[in-house]
């Protein structure tokens, strides 16, 4: 009998764990036996019903208190997470059910060595685009000095194998030394120093080929495998109408959006949300409201809360009150978290304002929405880059010599991409070639759908 079984170890954040948490239920429709190792303190959050016949088993987290600098966390993440690593290893081969794959995404490149010591194979899952996965790989491969030296000329630009020539607002901002998260660059040169030395690397990155053609093959000798969009098929493909969310809610969702959502014209609603990290100070919110109470249009909007706990949280949240919030709620609603893909398939929504974290970039081209990219850090440079200039799905945001979007500009993006002129119609032609396009990378035979059955065959062991 040919036994599979993956040990899937995930960072604890939302952005992480949704397409984690669609790897793993497609690996289980395929028979394979999954556990899934992540936070106790996020595995305590989850609020929907967690994936059917998955296996959870998490590692400590507890000595973090909120408020502790971030940078403490990653080594107590890893001594708890490799011994939870040996500890599921040796018990499941004990049980005669041993893991024959560990696989690890980003922020964890220290599983590798783990699944190395005890004698199992091990794989990456790439959550970004492989093309900024690329432009990492190429920064430790000679391009480090270059980037540092010219990243604050904003008409510098540089042409790397596979992508389009990029200029400087580009680059993922880890790149430069003045991020706040620079430090997390750490975890990236031990994976790209793993492509460097392992005989034969490859990695599963969250993509499809239609999508990234050349930025799949732009590393030699790695072969990065296109195995997505991992999104609830219900979204997607449709094979199983059923599988409706990730299953992995870290945050309590409104239901209500729905239905106000049901009350509005279709191709109407602008929906807004910076993802589950960003939190924007308040003269940028403002900013961003006045846009749309100028814009005339009906918005659902999501603000991420923090817990109202503590009475000077509450205080604090007071002080973060818009100052134009009675005329907001008339306007539109808003609302601390939704089923943002039931929200962008929803036949009134007529563009979505994302800071392009890389699963949003995914759903709102798998849904066909249009957008006004609204990058902050990270990967989201990269990711509107792609959006707005290689898949051409929206437009960008220019901020003013302080950094802030003004409103008149949110304004003027969101009537570009809405509007009746040719841009826009353009723009939404193309967000339904790819909607298109990304649910055929998934389906019976397509890309993706192949990749991944190819990785499940070679993750097998013969059991007596
Ligand atoms: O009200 C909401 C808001 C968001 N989501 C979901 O939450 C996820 C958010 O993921 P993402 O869009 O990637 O944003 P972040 O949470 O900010 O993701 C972090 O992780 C990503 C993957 O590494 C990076 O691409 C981002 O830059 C980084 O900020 C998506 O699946 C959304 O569908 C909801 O379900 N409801």
């Amino acid at each position: 009998m040919v036994h599979r079984h993956i040990l899937l170890v995930t960072f604890p954040a939302q952005g992480h764990i949704n397409p984690c948490l669609q790897f793993a239920k497609r690996l289980l429709s395929m028979g394979v036996q999954v556990t899934f190792t992540t936070s106790l303190s996020a595995q305590r959050r989850m609020t929907a019903g967690t994936p059917e016949g998955l296996k959870f088993v998490a590692f400590s987290d507890d000595d973090f208190k909120p408020g502790d600098d971030i940078q403490q966390y990653f080594p107590l993440m890893k001594t708890n997470c490799s011994q939870i690593i040996r500890d599921v290893i040796t018990t499941s081969s004990d049980e005669g059910r041993p893991v024959t794959c560990v696989v690890y995404t980003i922020l964890l490149p220290w599983a590798a060595a783990v699944a190395r010591d005890c004698h199992v194979p091990s794989i990456h899952l790439w959550i970004q685009p492989a093309a900024v996965l690329d432009i990492y790989y190429y920064y430790f491969n000679g391009y480090e000095e270059d980037i540092v030296k010219n990243h604050n000329d904003p008409s510098w630009s540089l042409q790397l194998p596979g992508l389009p020539r990029l200029y400087s607002r580009d680059l993922p901002s880890l790149l430069f030394p003045s991020s706040l998260h620079a430090f997390t660059m750490k975890t990236i040169k031990v994976l790209v120093d793993a492509i460097d030395e392992e005989s034969n690397p490859k990695a599963l990155v969250n993509t499809c080929d239609a999508l990234e053609p050349e930025a799949l093959k732009a590393i030699q000798n790695c072969n990065l495998i296109g195995i997505g969009p991992l999104i609830p098929s219900a979204f997607l493909d449709g094979q199983d109408p059923s599988d409706t969310s990730f299953g992995g809610d870290l945050f309590q969702k409104s239901t209500e959006c729905i239905e106000w959502l049901n009350s509005k014209p279709q191709s109407s609603v602008v929906y807004i949300s910076f993802g589950t990290m960003i939190v924007l100070p308040k003269q940028k919110k403002e900013e961003i409201a006045r846009g749309l109470l100028e814009s005339h249009r009906p918005f659902l909007w999501v603000m991420v809360r923090k817990k109202e706990s503590r009475e000077e949280e509450k205080e604090e949240q007071e002080e973060e009150r818009l100052s134009c919030m009675e005329e907001l709620e008339q306007q539109g609603m808003i609302v601390p978290w939704c089923s943002q893909l039931e929200v962008l398939s929803h036949p009134s929504l007529g563009c979505f304002v994302t800071h392009c974290g890389w699963n949003s970039t995914l759903e709102s081209l798998a849904s066909g929405v249009p957008v006004v990219a609204f990058p902050y850090w990270s990967d989201q440079t990269t990711n509107a880059k792609m959006l707005t200039e290689v898949w051409k799905t929206g437009v960008r945001v220019r901020a003013n010599e302080e950094g802030i979007v003004e409103s008149d500009e949110v304004k003027r993006c969101i009537e570009e991409v809405m509007g009746g002129e040719e841009i826009g119609q353009e723009i939404r032609r193309n967000a339904k070639k790819w909607k298109e396009l990304t649910r055929e990378a998934v389906k019976e035979g397509g890309s993706s759908d192949m990749n991944l059955k190819a990785f499940v065959e070679e993750i097998g062991v013969e059991l007596e």
